[in-house]
């Protein structure tokens, strides 16, 4: 029986008794004991929240960390791990699913679970996950908005895009007007670490050893630090990283061919305790910031990701979206449990109200 046939028939003045624990598997049975929430005022019963989620073990460790977990177990939620060798439909009921798994197989199953369980918030649509897989449809969403006005000015580095053919790379490049240096990136990021290899192209030569399918992008000086945007459904936090030093006419002179750089900013160590140029490390304004996270919520369908986002140094309020990425490191990110418990409170809080409503 679904979760919310049984909200639906609470609201209508059934009693609960014991079905609960039929849908949780042994492994989770002790987490019977543990609280219970509530769903809102006017609403006593008791309930467990599960949130099943099909993680790679990197992803689970780093999210499902003894703090988030002993968190959510006192607020009544429970996680359990997805058994990918076997049928999705056979496990649970889930009132929300996580995941962030590669593969078409994993998208075909996950979206005809979605299909065949409306009742199960499922974070996040894989189509929308998909646009966000390719380094060009990710930025067009941002380059369609018009956001010159915010408190700020807020774009994508120009950029283009080569399928194929890098001998054709340097007239490309000249034709779309691209300053060099340029950033390399492969076109799909597809979770391996061959996809987030990057490189830094100084000059017209180097351009054809470069490997299509990419993106070609300019280079952004922006003082050495990036801002990361974690977004979790209406939540918003900012941090600051350590990022590349900017090229000036001197490195950019003196430097030729190509240079892979390592993941710079996805390191753990942070940037926010460091002394920086305050007019380098200020943050983005917070309009800004909240009216990119609604438009891109919004325009994108999903509920988790982080954006980075580059201030041209020298500037106040230039800014640049440079990545967007499904379902981040929130591990790295401060209270991400808090903001998550919440989250997935607001999650049935939400579908419980609209159940009311539908029921009126
Ligand atoms: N256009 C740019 N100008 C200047 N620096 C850039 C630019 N694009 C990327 N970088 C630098 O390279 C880093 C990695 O770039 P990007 O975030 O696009 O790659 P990624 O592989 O998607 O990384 P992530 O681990 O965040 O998913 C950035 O954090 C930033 O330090
Ligand atoms: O490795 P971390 O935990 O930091 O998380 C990184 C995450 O890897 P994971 O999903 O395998 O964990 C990456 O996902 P893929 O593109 O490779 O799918 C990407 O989202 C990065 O931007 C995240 O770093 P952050 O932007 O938060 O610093
Ligand atoms: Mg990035
Ligand atoms: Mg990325």
């Amino acid at each position: 029986m679904p979760r919310y046939s049984i909200l639906a028939g609470i609201a209508k003045g059934m009693r609960l008794t014991g079905e609960i624990s039929s849908y949780l598997n042994e492994e989770n049975e002790n987490e019977m004991n543990s609280p219970s929430y509530s769903i809102g005022p006017g609403f006593p019963h008791p309930q467990k929240l599960v949130v099943g989620y099909a993680l790679t073990s990197k992803k689970t460790k780093s999210f499902l960390q003894p703090k988030l977990q002993g968190l959510a177990r006192n607020k009544g939620i429970i996680f359990v791990a997805i058994d990918q060798s076997r049928p999705l439909s056979d496990q649970g009921p889930f009132d929300i699913v996580l995941h962030k798994l590669s593969g078409k197989e994993w998208r075909h199953i996950i979206e005809d679970y979605r299909l065949k369980h409306p009742e199960v918030t499922v974070l996040d649509p894989p189509d929308a996950i998909q646009h966000v897989h390719n380094r060009q449809s990710m930025l067009q969403d941002v380059a369609d908005l018009n956001l010159s006005d915010c408190y700020g000015k807020i774009g994508v580095p120009r950029q283009l895009v080569v399928k194929k053919d890098p001998s054709s790379i340097p007239d490309a490049v000249g034709k779309a007007g691209l300053m060099l240096p340029l950033v390399a990136k492969p076109l799909v990021v597809d979770g391996t670490a061959k996809s987030h290899q990057l490189s830094i192209a100084y000059d017209q030569l180097s351009l054809l050893k470069l490997e299509p399918p990419l993106v070609l992008q300019e280079f952004i000086n922006h003082g050495g630090v990036i801002f990361k945007v974690y977004i979790v459904g209406e939540a918003i936090k900012v941090v600051r990283r350590f990022s590349l030093p900017d090229i000036g006419e001197h490195e950019h002179l003196c430097n030729d061919g190509v240079y892979r750089f390592p993941r710079v900013s996805c390191a753990a160590a942070s940037a926010d305790e460091a002394d920086l140029d305050p007019s380098v490390a200020e943050l983005p304004p917070r309009p800004l910031l909240e009216r990119l996270a609604r438009e891109l919520r919004r325009r994108l369908g999903l509920r988790l990701f982080n954006i980075d986002i580059l201030r041209e140094h020298g500037t106040k309020d230039r800014f640049y979206v440079i990545d967007i990425n499904y379902f981040p490191g929130y591990g790295k990110m401060p209270e991400y449990e808090h903001i998550f418990i919440d989250f997935f409170l607001s999650l049935v809080q939400g579908k419980y109200k609209k159940r009311l409503m539908n029921n009126c």
